[in-house]
């Protein structure tokens, strides 16, 4: 596992152990359980924009990163989420880790609160108790990053989420964790064009992997789309779907920045 995964991974599990403290998993779950059906589709969202002609757009709404340190000032995610909606996204995808990227559960709830698109909780799962608080935020989508996790967590995770009603998206880096991934129900596989060792980007990872990938499967390439190149190079390669954060986060309107991309 790459070094900063390593630190995310443990500061995790002291924020679980906090969490825990000041609310039961048993309590999280039953208010997961009572938002059960009101998903908003995170998986048909991404297929029903792919089926009409056009990119399947995952908005990222992300303050900072480890790789890149602030990326926004005057961060409002309810005016960004609009934004992205007006603009043509699928879906959201919000960071909610505080440590490492400035995110928060309230940033999910006010961009989810201010547009239709389903929204995925981006942060860095390892345990049960963040699939229930998932839920419980109103989160549609989880994402399961394959290096962090071996491969019963990661069956164990996508079985409570699938049970709640919420979609998976499972990231992969490599062949290895692609075969891992490949193992589990849901459709939707990122391949993560940063190595996250290195924090390179490189877009030769979703090409290369992308032979390796069933026809039944959604991939979505994840970071490092930054201009138009980039958009055709994966569109020409028969990749629809993308997750994109630093582009719209840097540009004055990031809704604005989506449609010109995606043009
Ligand atoms: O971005 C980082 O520095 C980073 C570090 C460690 C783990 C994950 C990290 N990024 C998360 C992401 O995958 C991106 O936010 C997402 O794919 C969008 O990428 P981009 O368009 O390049 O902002």
């Amino acid at each position: 596992m790459a070094d900063i995964l390593n630190k995310i991974v443990e500061v995790k599990w002291e924020e679980i152990a906090a969490a825990k403290h000041k609310r039961s998993l048993a309590s999280q779950r039953e208010e997961a359980e009572g938002r059960k059906g009101q998903q908003r589709g995170f998986e048909r969202a991404l297929r029903s924009k792919i089926a009409a002609g056009h990119a399947g757009v995952i908005a990222e709404v992300k303050k900072a990163s480890p790789s890149k340190g602030v990326l926004r000032e005057g961060f409002r995610p309810a005016e960004i989420a609009e934004t992205y909606a007006r603009n043509g996204a699928a879906c959201l995808s919000v960071l909610t880790d505080e440590r490492f990227f400035q995110g928060s559960v309230a940033y999910l709830q006010q961009a989810r609160a201010a547009c239709e698109l389903p929204v995925l909780r981006k942060d860095f799962m390892v345990d049960e108790y963040q699939v229930m608080e998932a839920g419980a935020m109103g989160a549609d989508c989880i994402l399961l990053i394959a290096a962090c996790l071996a491969d019963s967590q990661m069956a164990d995770l996508e079985a409570a989420a699938h049970a709640l009603g919420l979609d998976v998206l499972v990231e992969v880096h490599d062949g290895d964790e692609l075969d891992r991934a490949l193992t589990l129900k849901t459709p939707l596989v990122g391949i993560n064009n940063r190595n996250l060792r290195t924090f390179d980007v490189t877009l030769d990872t979703t090409l290369g992997l992308l032979p390796r990938v069933p026809a039944d499967r959604l991939l979505v390439t994840e970071s490092g789309i930054l201009g138009a190149a980039d958009v055709k190079r994966m569109r020409d390669a028969d990749v629809h779907a993308f997750l994109v954060g630093e582009a719209f986060m840097r540009a004055p309107d990031p809704g604005a920045a989506l449609a010109t991309l995606f043009a």
